[in-house]
């Protein structure tokens, strides 16, 4: 059984294809990066996968079902979990408080319920993911005051709160400082390790794409112009033509 399959779908905007007719799978546990130049399309597949846009032709399945024509909220109840740029850190709150509030969010019910009675089990999940995440130690801080990389972390573990099988991970480097990027390649790298889960990872910091990807998915001009692992990736003349010689 495949996690996420994407099959044939395109994207047109009036006659020009943005996504044109990509077909990609990926398996539980597996970790595939997404790569391509800037405005290779790499965002818009992201789009159609998260429910965003819907292809002007093509599937999107998840764990087998059809999603195509479904809302982003009812894919994210499928197991589809995304992050963006732009962060959804609630600053004035703390790290655990943030956490509890997205694993709340899931479970349904009202936030002044949750205030009300410190419900055990929702701490206990959001303990359990701040662990995961390896914020553990900043649970009582303001979100607000935590740096770049550890700001990703709570994002990750916002993310997880939604018990997501397909995390779709939109340049998880950006703006961290590379002193950070160590710690927080870690993490991401946990979050598929026999977890069942499935990651998608635009980034276009190469040295983390080799290192945490099982396969390289590389878009050009809106098609997938290779999906293969790292190694083969990188020797494929059509890409390092397309990609790689256009500098990174
Ligand atoms: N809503 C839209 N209307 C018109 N053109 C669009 C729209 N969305 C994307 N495009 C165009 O589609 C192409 C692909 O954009 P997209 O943002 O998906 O690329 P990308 O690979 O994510 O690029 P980057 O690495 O810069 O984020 C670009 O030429 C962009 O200008």
């Amino acid at each position: 059984m495949t996690a996420l399959a994407v099959e044939g779908v395109s994207w047109r905007i009036g006659a020009v294809p943005i996504v044109d007719d990509v077909t990609l799978e990926l398996a539980p546990d597996e970790f595939v990066a997404l790569i391509g130049p800037n405005g290779a399309g790499k965002t818009s597949l992201f789009n159609l996968i998260s429910g965003l846009r819907r292809p002007s032709a093509g599937r999107i399945r998840l764990t087998g079902d059809d999603v195509t024509a479904l809302a982003p909220y009812r894919r994210a109840r499928r197991g589809l979990g995304r992050t963006f740029q732009t962060s959804a850190v609630f600053g004035s709150l703390t790290v655990a408080e943030n956490v509890a509030l997205a694993v709340q969010a899931r479970r349904g019910g009202a936030m002044r319920a949750w205030r009300r009675r410190a419900d055990r089990e929702i701490a206990t999940r959001a303990a359990e993911i701040l662990a995961e995440v390896h914020l553990e130690h900043r649970a009582g801080r303001d979100a607000g005051s935590l740096a770049h990389g550890e700001k990703r972390k709570l994002e990750i573990a916002l993310l997880l709160a939604g018990e997501p099988r397909v995390l779709l991970l939109d340049e998880p480097m950006a703006g961290v400082s590379t002193e950070d990027v160590p710690t927080l390649v870690e993490v991401i790298r946990g979050l598929t390790a026999g977890t069942g889960r499935s990651v998608l990872m635009v980034e276009h910091h190469m040295d983390v794409v080799l290192d945490l990807a099982d396969r390289v998915a590389v878009l050009h001009h809106g098609a997938l112009l290779a999906c293969d692992s790292p190694d083969a990736v990188m020797a494929d003349p059509f890409v390092q033509e397309a990609y790689l010689g256009e500098g990174l």
